[in-house]
């Protein structure tokens, strides 16, 4: 009995490009981290070694490294710059069938009024993902770590109860997320303006975790999707994934100190993993927008 290649794929991954602009007074600068993943008619390389049909990684590096200086106006927004690479690869490569770009992006904050200095803002890395066939596009834009913690407003209770519940019910908890959040763009040209976009979306979420009053991270998940699909209407859904980071308060009775909810340990694991995907009624199927790998 013969064995068959299932789904493979191959590219250079965590390509870590830095891109200066001098000509502007003061400096800019963007900082990113970019995978490239493609597919198509190239299976001689893994059934046989033949690789004549193989792009090497190594090129594709070079081709992200190149398109950073050759491509000033679609580097400044990693969107832009994922779906130029992208139809690079699919365009000029012809046993290149589909191509995934997924780019992480660090944002740099200019230090005081000074015009080349900088430190790296460290309130979420901003995320996207083109996949592109030679006749259409998926785009998603996302972030990830972006770390939220409410004082009150956050209740737990009502919740079913079997042998080993011994959670007690709770009217006034903390509530704290690390969100992951990624949302896929109709049509695939996306906004016009993708930073404009990506801020939109962040104070969509933020505002909503900040403002809903919480009766579980489930429901404060699925408000905080509903107010992103009112704020962007180029977003057809978008997929959260928001870790409980539990906050436990501490019994300080031993040492005479009472604790009426002040005190209190920040558990790292393990922890409640909420997820769920918040779709525009109507909206089309997302194909192969989301998970890299194998995974499509
Ligand atoms: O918001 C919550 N959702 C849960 O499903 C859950 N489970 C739990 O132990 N604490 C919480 N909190």
């Amino acid at each position: 009995m013969g064995h068959l290649l299932g789904h493979h794929q191959y590219g250079k991954a965590e390509i870590r490009v830095v891109r200066l602009f001098r000509d502007s007074d003061p400096h800019q600068i963007v900082d990113y981290n970019v995978s490239v993943a493609v597919s198509g008619d190239i299976g001689e390389t893994w059934l046989s070694g033949d690789n004549s049909a193989c792009l090497t990684t190594d090129a594709m590096k070079n081709t992200v490294n190149a398109f950073a200086r050759s491509q000033p106006d679609a580097v400044r927004q990693p969107e832009e710059f994922a779906r130029v690479l992208a139809r690079h690869f699919v365009e000029t490569v012809p046993q290149i069938g589909t191509a995934r770009v997924s780019i992480e992006s660090y944002g740099w904050d200019r230090l005081a009024g000074h015009p080349h200095a900088f430190a790296r803002s460290g309130r979420l890395v901003r995320t996207c993902s083109v996949v592109r066939s030679s006749d259409e596009e998926w785009v998603t834009s996302g972030l990830r770590d972006l770390v939220v913690l409410k004082t009150t407003d956050s209740e737990f209770w009502g919740f079913y109860t079997d042998a080993y519940t011994t959670l007690p019910p709770t009217q006034d908890r903390i509530l704290a997320t690390a969100v992951t959040a990624q949302w896929w763009h109709t049509p695939a040209e996306g906004p016009q303006d993708w930073d404009a976009s990506h801020l939109a979306v962040v104070d969509a979420l933020t505002e909503t975790f900040a403002g809903h009053h919480s009766l579980a991270l489930q429901q404060t998940l699925f408000a905080m999707g509903e107010a992103v699909l009112d704020a962007a209407k180029g977003v057809a859904e978008i997929r959260l994934s928001m870790p409980n980071k539990h906050h436990f308060l501490l019994d300080l009775s031993a040492f005479g100190l009472d604790n009426p909810g002040e005190v209190f340990h920040a558990d790292d694991r393990p922890y409640g993993l909420i997820e769920g995907t918040v779709r525009r009624e109507g909206a089309g199927e997302p194909g192969p927008a989301y998970d890299p790998g194998q995974a499509w």
